[in-house]
């Protein structure tokens, strides 16, 4: 009889078990291979809970355990006995033999299958067939509908109508057929033929079974198909020449345990699918799809079994994309086999700039060829696709999607800071700086003193920030407030008297800074500190995996919006309310230039970056004052020139932020969320601007927000313009 286990194993048990959860494991699953693992290691949680659960990892993930498995038992050691009871473990969890063959006779080779006898002893034909469910890849001239591909011949009998259970849907079929057949390949597979993957994991037994039943291309096109049959690999390929594939899940009900197994619908299958994609392997591209993917590995395995020179066609641009994604992925998975990478070393483009393919498995290194192949030029575009800071901040920023379409941002250079570019004057000498308005008695951190110092009395006597770096809930009440109902903060103003309605009330931030006593980490110095990585506490995947490397890592991502807004910017993880987000970097210039630049500005520039410092508020007649400042992100700037517009419920607020002067002249613009914000949600700030105003120096955009509260009579409606329309758009502009 088993002890009662004590508590702190309980809590050690539900920690490894909710872990496991959270990357998408079933519970059920998680108990049984934790039970397991508890046996074979003597209930010792040392080794269980050893990098992170790596070995429940590898028990739970068949394809890594064998490696895995040999891997501790070399490091760590481990005494004969436990390499022993590994081994019958190991025994038990070998991959199988495919249980399909070529021949389409699935039912009895089903029932044949001495592998399934032994991992189940219960699994039959029948019982695979009465829980399949298909997918059907539809060449885009095909007319065959879903309920046509339903009825096949004898040996199809997996493909079950609807009501038993069926799922099928269409998805464009990019796999066409192969030129050139070698006739031994598909000679004795008349009937269907089948791509089939059977995996089988001990106690986690599983199997996929792709099928491609052929009758049913043959009637449409009365083609030759081909066949392979690689033993070796236990998988087998067929396509067809006339564009039509069904592929065909099967499930062995006894995975279930006795538990109410039902069928799920395809759709929420994929959805699982990508979200354990983006979680686990963190393919972070926004348009990732799962019927993509199955779609690219048709593709892939028609390229490389029939020589295909698409590959070498593929331009720069979209090797650069692919390149830029491991390297991307590297970051986070230091530990990482190649697996979860992009096969790098299949991409080839054969010519005057790469010439890349081989069989080294090693991305580093692949990576390293590569860059040392490229030219000068497409290097510096596969940096700045990787990375469009070039270093510049402590966390890399990519650009995650419209690359492979051979779009990217229009050029402009990367700074982190605000520059000057030729009349503003900005004066921060450290002596105009008083002894009211630093604290230069302080020392260390000011937030962990009793009582706020003279720094916090631009905030009314309290910090803007609370001790987890965060901004205070009532201080993003206010400023959201002052930002949507301005006209109700109306100051009367002694700047301009004449001309102006009144400046609004802002909040602002004063920061310590060089001649306050205190550190450089002080809490009461945020925005100077710059994008930083922070914020990654909060990242749900990272913080609760073992990938995060010591190197840099994501945080934000420039992608291609789907509307008219061009080019934007999302977060990769999940960020609280009030948190820093950047600042908005550019250069400073007086009214007067940017009026300048905006009367010899071509009428092709779309977008536009000048943000308003001092001059901007509420008067009419603003471009009088010679010396109001404002930033320009046209031709220098920082990542947040990307972020777009939203009217009124925008997800991050611009506040000013005093560091190093003490007036309001010159400040810097912060973003911080207004609310919390979701991973790979879009960032935005409401611009403040008043479309109604004609005679406003800059010309509004027609705002596609698609706030419910957008302010722009004129706006697009939602839906009216594709990302393709915006992408065909532009070439022809090229
Ligand atoms: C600071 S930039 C933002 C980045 C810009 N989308 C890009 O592709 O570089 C501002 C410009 O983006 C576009 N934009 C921003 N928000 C928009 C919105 N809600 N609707 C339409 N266009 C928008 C406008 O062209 C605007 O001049």
């Amino acid at each position: 009889m088993r002890m009662a286990a004590p508590k702190a194993s309980t809590k050690k048990f539900d920690a490894a078990v909710k872990s496991m959860i959270s990357f998408g494991f079933s519970k059920t699953t998680v108990v049984q291979e934790l039970k397991k693992l508890l046996a074979l290691y003597d209930d010792s949680w040392e080794h269980i809970e050893a990098d992170n659960y790596t070995a429940l990892v590898e028990a739970l993930c068949p394809d890594s355990e064998q490696e895995g498995q040999k891997k501790r038992a070399e490091n760590k050691n481990l005494d004969s006995d436990h390499c022993n009871k590994k081994l019958k473990i190991k025994g038990h969890v070998q991959k199988t033999k495919s249980i399909i063959d070529g021949s389409g006779k699935r039912d009895s080779e089903l029932s044949r299958q001495p592998k399934t006898e032994a991992l189940e002893g219960r699994t039959t034909g029948t019982q695979l067939q009465q829980n399949s469910a298909q997918i059907v890849i539809k060449g885009p001239n095909m007319e065959t509908s879903l309920a046509d591909t339903t009825t096949i011949g004898e040996n199809s009998s997996a493909l079950l109508p609807e009501s038993q259970e069926h799922h099928a849907f269409v998805t464009p079929l990019r796999v066409m057929c192969p030129e050139v057949l070698e006739p031994s390949r598909h000679n004795d597979h008349k009937d269907a033929h089948m791509i089939s993957s059977i995996h089988h994991a001990g106690a986690k037994k599983f199997k996929g079974v792709l099928v491609v039943h052929e009758e049913q291309m043959d009637s449409a096109c009365n083609s030759q198909g081909i066949v392979s049959n690689d033993l070796s690999t236990n998988f087998e390929v067929a396509l067809s020449n006339s564009g039509l594939g069904k592929l065909s899940f099967s499930f062995n009900p006894s995975v279930s345990n006795g538990s109410d197994f039902h069928m799920p619908n395809i759709e929420s299958v994929c959805k699982a699918m990508e979200a354990r994609c983006l979680k686990t392997y963190r393919i972070l591209e926004p348009n990732f799809s799962f019927m993509k993917l199955l779609d690219d590995t048709c593709q892939c395995i028609l390229d490389l079994g029939s020589g295909s020179s698409d590959t070498k066609e593929q331009s720069v641009i979209q090797i650069l994309s692919a390149m830029s994604k491991p390297s991307v992925m590297q970051s986070f998975h230091t530990n990482q086999s190649s697996s979860s990478c992009m096969p790098l070393n299949n991409l080839m483009r054969l010519g005057d700039t790469v010439a890349f393919s081989g069989g080294n498995q090693n991305n580093s290194s692949n990576m390293q060829d590569v860059q040392f192949q490229l030219s000068t030029s497409v290097k510096r575009q596969y940096h700045y696709v990787n990375d469009i800071t070039k270093g510049e901040e402590s966390v890399s920023i990519p650009i995650v999607s419209g690359v492979e379409d051979g779009v990217l941002p229009p050029p402009f250079q990367y700074i982190p800071h605000n520059t000057s570019f030729q009349d503003a004057y900005i004066n921060l000498s450290l002596a105009r700086i008083g002894s009211d308005n630093c604290c230069s008695d302080c020392f260390g951190d000011c937030l962990a003193e009793p009582l706020p110092c003279p720094c916090a009395i631009e905030t009314g006597g309290e910090f803007a920030y609370a001790r987890d770096g965060l901004l205070k809930k009532e201080f993003v009440d206010a400023c959201i407030a002052l930002l949507q109902e301005p006209l109700k903060y109306f100051d009367s103003c002694s700047i301009c008297p004449d001309a102006c309605k009144g400046h609004p009330v802002r909040k602002f931030i004063k920061e310590c800074w060089r001649k306050c006593g205190c550190t450089r980490n002080c809490g009461n110095r945020v925005v100077q500190r710059g994008i930083t990585r922070s914020l990654q506490a909060s990242c749900q995947f990272v913080a609760s995996f073992c990938y995060l490397a010591a190197s840099k890592c994501l945080y934000l991502l420039v992608f291609l919006t789907s509307g008219e807004k061009g080019w934007g910017l999302r977060t990769a993880e999940r960020l609280p309310r009030g948190a820093f987000v950047c600042e908005y970097v550019g250069e400073i210039l007086t009214n007067s230039e940017l009026h300048e630049r905006n009367n010899k500005k071509s009428d092709q520039a779309k977008h536009t970056y000048p943000m308003m410092l001092d001059a901007d508020w509420y008067t009419e007649d603003v471009l009088k004052d010679d010396e109001a400042l404002c930033l320009d992100a046209t031709f220098y700037g920082n990542v947040a020139r990307f972020i777009n517009h939203r009217c009124l419920d925008a997800n991050i607020i611009d506040i000013p932020v005093e560091i190093e002067t003490p007036d309001h002249h010159y400040y810097h613009v912060a973003f911080f969320t207004a609310r919390e914000v979701e991973p790979f949600e879009e960032l935005t700030w409401d611009y403040g601007i008043d479309f109604d105003d004609v005679n406003h120096p800059i010309k509004a955009f027609r705002c596609d927000c698609g706030s419910g509260f957008c302010r722009d009579k004129n706006r697009i409606s939602r839906g009216s313009k594709s990302r393709a329309k915006v992408l065909r758009s532009r070439d022809s502009r090229q």
